[in-house]
């Protein structure tokens, strides 16, 4: 199903918290809205399920106008944070809850939840309590709920918040297969930004009640349309430098702490922290004056000078990405 969104704007009394959004989510695309943490990501969900009520704007679900739709005719799927299962009943019955509210035939019900089950790889808990399963089977539990209504697009607001690191990257994974298994609309919202990479076949960057940026994973790190956007994505935010300095016609030019070669070139800084990451290290230095994070293979300590050479980098005007 395709989901437009026509200048969208939503107020809670004086505050706007969504100014204007226009965009199409395309049938079987993840599509993550991405930002901050108070930037309204929640809302924009709680608008698209009909639990919110917009002060302007229309919501077009494959052709059809569904602004005014309640919540249940829109035949929409919600997965939160928490994921508010029924901690008494088994999690064959936790899945098949919302079709038993719908009256359905129990051969029905049962084909259903075995499909979602298996789909999820979670037909062996079956007959388990929630309580007695981990916050990763949870969270699939959770999911092929969502599953078994068969609904038309899936809103999906941050749920793999509550695991750890390690399950959180599997889950990653597992997500997106069951995605494309389903061919599902996915619009999935996160204030992560290596989730939204990893995930997304679109990002939305929300910022000030607008979609900053609309792109593939890829061009939304290689070329952030503002230097806002630069920073906000990224392991560490993008590196801004003054044009002058760098002899560049240009009032800033921004470089990713990746996108140099280090332990040669002309450029020097003086290291003044070391974040360690796997196999390689950031540098946090001083250059001129300047701020920079550089990622280096090689070992460096505090206070010791490196040199370095800028092997890629991007030209920002007043905060924007300039034209090439
Ligand atoms: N029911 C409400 N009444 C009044 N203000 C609200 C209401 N819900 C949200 N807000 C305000 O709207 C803004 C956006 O909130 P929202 O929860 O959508 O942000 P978010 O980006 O999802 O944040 P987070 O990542 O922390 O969940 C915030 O300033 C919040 O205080």
């Amino acid at each position: 199903m395709t989901v437009e969104l026509i200048d969208i704007v939503k107020k809670y009394g004086k505050n706007i918290v969504i100014n204007g959004i226009t965009e199409k989510i395309e049938t079987g695309e993840f599509f993550v809205i991405l930002g901050p943490s108070g930037e309204g990501k929640s809302t924009l969900l709680k608008i698209l399920a009909g639990i919110e009520k917009l002060d302007k704007g229309k919501i077009i679900a494959d052709g059809v106008d569904i602004t005014d739709k309640p919540p249940e005719k829109r035949n929409v799927a919600m997965v939160f944070q928490n994921y508010a299962l029924y901690p008494n009943m088994s999690v064959r019955d936790n899945i098949a809850f919302p079709l038993k509210m719908r009256g359905m035939k129990k051969e029905e019900i049962m084909e259903r939840v075995e499909k979602a089950a298996k789909l999820l790889g979670i037909s062996e808990i079956l007959d388990k309590k929630v309580t007695q399963i981990s916050g990763g089977q949870q969270q699939r539990v959770a999911l092929a709920r969502a599953i078994v209504r068969n609904p038309s697009y899936f809103l999906l607001d941050e749920p793999l918040s509550n695991l750890d690191a390690r399950v959180r990257t599997i889950a990653r994974g597992e997500l997106k297969r069951i995605q494309k298994e389903l061919k599902g609309t996915f619009i999935y919202v996160t204030h992560d930004q290596k989730e939204a990479l990893s995930l997304a076949d679109r990002i939305a960057v929300l910022h000030k009640g607008k979609f900053e940026q609309v792109s593939d994973p890829k061009t939304l790190y290689e070329y952030p349309k503002t230097k806002w956007v630069a920073q906000f994505v990224g392991e560490f935010p993008m590196n801004f430098l003054p044009g002058e300095l760098m002899k560049e016609k240009a009032q800033e030019i921004g470089f990713r702490p990746e996108w140099v070669e280090v332990g040669k070139g002309n450029l020097s800084c003086i290291v003044e922290s070391v974040e360690a990451s796997g196999e390689s290290r950031y540098l946090i230095c001083n250059f001129k004056n300047n701020n920079i994070t550089i990622l280096s293979q090689e070992f460096y300590d505090v206070g010791q000078e490196v040199r370095f050479k800028i092997i890629k980098y991007r030209k920002y005007n007043d905060g924007q990405l300039a034209q090439e």
